[in-house]
């Protein structure tokens, strides 16, 4: 988002400098129209025809001045108008600018941008129509709608990236667009026309197997343009198709793809996302909120507000954790480090930005800014953990449609166990403390799919829980993923606590749930 902050910044900037550029264009067309308009005022009837008219037209001494002048200053400064690139100057002005911040963008951005979207729309079960109207529920934020083109863009996309059925919804609006803003004239000039817009649509309708559907399309195609690339071989083609098998027998094999796609957006994740989660009514029974001091002097004065979310596996939502002017200062000095979030890419060596996790991510030293350390000792004093053997603080930020795929924070899963050991003198990463630094207007929820929970962030509460079972084996009930950013930017800080030195604080036991002597926590 601090990343979008800039870029309409420079969009700014860039606007303004074609605004100068527009202008001292309009003037220079404003003068070489003079020079011509000139010519017609001076020779009025006459300036048809010259052969006929130049010995009376000459003969006047006004008009011998006004020629002389004309050839003279005045196409003078027409040439060095007509000579002079005013554009490139401006040009050069907005790659600097570019250049100086994020480098300029490119598709790969783009399709970034629209995999935002479809991705949103997915979620949160948002047909195309009201995305495009720019208006989101539960938002107050609105933008401007998309054009066709816009549509056509979201719709190209999705196409070559094998999502058929997205692409054929947006290719479809795209094309009702197209016909109200040609009804409407308020067609802009645009590089596609109507049969781009059903060549695509017919190529996806027929990846769907509507091959009847693929074949009227095509054939509008035709209607319009008879010489536009394989519409005769594909109409060929799909006759032939359907020929051979009738269209009911395709038409199954269509609803399998939808049944397919439209599964997954139903599935727990998304509902999760959308808050449509049930919790089990005995664990909602018995969750409640307390306070807690740990009998730490410190705390006597203001308790640790801890919310019961879950019960086996407890997971706790801790509030007031830092005061704001705290978590705007985590936030300025994370934001002159935040890179975009990186994994391996699988088989090599190399980093990759994760499709799995989209957001910029920073770890914070105690060395950058003494806030990190208070922020620390805070964690330390809410969960009564030992903070010796922590890792650094992480800081992450979602921008619209960020988001971080359902995973687990600890190492020590079976499969590690056997294939090598990498949590090292540290032990695993025992414990997340998770604080969120802002609300998030819409979407953003943290969601636990294996236990049907979903925490909304508030700015100063804390999500907390254990990943490891009292034996240390991973508890895999804590699954849990950051749902798409609708509307607004997300802010988080996650501390992950690592077992070593934990033996006091939470101790371990020979079995999963051995129970322990209370030291607040389970
Ligand atoms: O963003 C969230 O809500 C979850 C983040 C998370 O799970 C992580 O960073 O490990
Ligand atoms: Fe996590």
């Amino acid at each position: 988002m601090s990343n979008i902050q800039t870029l309409i910044a420079e969009e700014f900037q860039v606007v303004n400098i074609l605004r100068e550029i527009i202008k001292a264009e309009r003037t220079k067309l404003d003068f070489i129209q003079e020079y011509v308009d000139e010519f017609s005022r001076v020779y009025g009837e006459h300036s048809g025809d010259v052969t006929i008219n130049s010995e009376v037209i000459a003969s006047h001494p006004l008009n011998a001045f006004r020629l002389v002048k004309h050839l003279s200053v005045d196409w003078d400064t027409v040439r060095r108008l007509m000579t002079t690139n005013l554009a490139i100057g401006g040009v050069q002005e907005i790659e600097r600018l570019r250049s100086l911040s994020q480098g300029l963008l490119n598709e790969e951005d783009l399709k970034g941008a629209v995999e935002a979207i479809v991705r949103l729309q997915y979620t949160y079960d948002i047909d195309e129509e009201q995305v495009a109207s720019g208006t989101l529920t539960g938002s107050t934020v609105t933008a401007l709608e998309l054009s066709s083109l816009e549509c056509y863009l979201l719709g190209l996309h999705q196409a070559q990236l094998g999502f058929h059925d997205y692409a054929v919804r947006w290719l479809s609006l795209a094309w009702k667009l197209f016909d109200q803003e040609q009804r409407l004239d308020i067609q802009k000039s645009s590089p596609i026309g109507k049969v781009e817009i059903l060549d695509w649509l017919q190529h996806s309708t027929f990846q769907r197997g509507n091959i009847s559907y693929a074949l009227e399309l095509s054939q509008q195609i035709k209607k319009i343009n008879p010489a536009f690339a394989h519409v005769d071989e594909n109409i060929a083609y799909y006759q032939k198709l359907l020929n051979d098998t009738p269209q009911e027998i395709w038409a199954k094999m269509e609803d399998e793809n939808g049944k397919i796609s439209g599964e997954k957006s139903s599935g727990t994740y998304e509902a999760l996302c959308r808050g449509e989660g049930k919790l089990d009514i005995n664990v909602e029974k018995q969750l409640h909120c307390y306070t807690e001091t740990y009998s730490k002097p410190w705390l006597l004065l203001q308790p640790v507000k801890i919310e019961m979310a879950y019960l086996n596996p407890d997971i706790f939502v801790v509030h007031d954790v830092l005061f704001p002017s705290q978590m705007e200062q985590v936030k300025s000095v994370a934001k002159r480090k935040l890179q975009r979030a990186m994994v391996v890419k699988p088989g090599t060596t190399e980093n990759q930005a994760a499709r799995i996790r989209i957001s910029k991510n920073a770890f914070l030293n105690e060395d950058v800014h003494p806030v990190i350390a208070a922020v620390n000792n805070r964690i330390g004093l809410v969960t009564n953990l030992d903070m010796r053997i922590a890792e650094e603080l992480q800081v992450a930020n979602y921008g619209i449609g960020g988001h971080y795929d359902a995973h687990f924070d600890h190492f020590r899963t079976l499969y590690e166990i056997n294939h090598k050991h990498i949590d090292g003198e540290w032990g695993d990463r025992m414990a997340t403390f998770l604080l969120y630094m802002s609300d998030v207007e819409a979407g953003g929820a943290t969601v636990f799919p294996r236990i049907n929970l979903t925490l909304y962030p508030a700015k100063g509460s804390a999500a907390f829980w254990f990943n490891l079972h009292k034996d240390g084996l991973g508890d895999e009930r804590t699954l849990h993923a950051g749902c798409p950013v609708l509307v607004g930017s997300k802010w988080i800080s996650n501390k992950w606590i690592r077992e070593k030195w934990q033996d006091v604080t939470r101790p371990c036991g020979l079995q999963p749930d051995s129970p322990e002597w209370d030291n607040g926590w389970p």
